[in-house]
C-alpha cells in the first residue's frame, strides 16, 4: 500500500547518493593525482640531493675529510625544524626524515672512502 508512495522518494534518494558518491570519487582521483605529482617531485628532489652529496663524498675522500659533520648536521636540524613549524609540518617528523637521509649519505661517504 505504501510502496507506491515510498519507492519514488527512495529512488531519488538513491540517485542523489549515486551523484554524491561519484563526485566524491572524482574528487578523490583529483587529490590522488596531486599526491602522485608530489611523490614524483620528492623522488626527483632526492635524486638531485644525492647527486650533490655524492660530489661531497668524492671531495671528502680525496682530501681525507671525515664522512660525517655533526656541526653542519646540528645547523640543518635547527633550520629544518623551523621551516617545518612555519609550514605546519611536524618538526619531529622533519628531523627524523633528515636523519634518515643523512644516515644514507654517510653510508655512501664511508663506501667512497674505502
Ligand atoms: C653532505 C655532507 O656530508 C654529511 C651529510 C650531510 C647531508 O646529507 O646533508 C650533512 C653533513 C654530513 O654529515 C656535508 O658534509 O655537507
Amino acid at each position: 500500500m505504501f510502496g507506491a508512495i515510498v519507492s519514488p522518494i527512495k529512488e531519488s534518494d538513491d540517485k542523489l547518493a549515486d551523484v554524491g558518491a561519484s563526485a566524491a570519487m572524482a574528487e578523490l582521483q583529483d587529490i590522488r593525482d596531486s599526491i602522485d605529482n608530489i611523490d614524483a617531485s620528492i623522488i626527483h628532489m632526492l635524486a638531485e640531493r644525492f647527486r650533490c652529496t655524492q660530489k661531497v663524498g668524492v671531495l671528502k675522500a680525496r682530501h681525507h675529510l671525515p664522512p660525517s659533520d655533526p656541526g653542519r648536521e646540528d645547523k640543518q636540524v635547527t633550520r629544518l625544524r623551523q621551516l617545518a613549524s612555519a609550514a605546519k609540518l611536524d618538526p619531529e617528523f622533519a628531523e627524523k626524515f633528515l636523519a634518515f637521509v643523512i644516515r644514507e649519505v654517510i653510508r655512501h661517504h664511508e663506501a667512497a672512502r674505502r
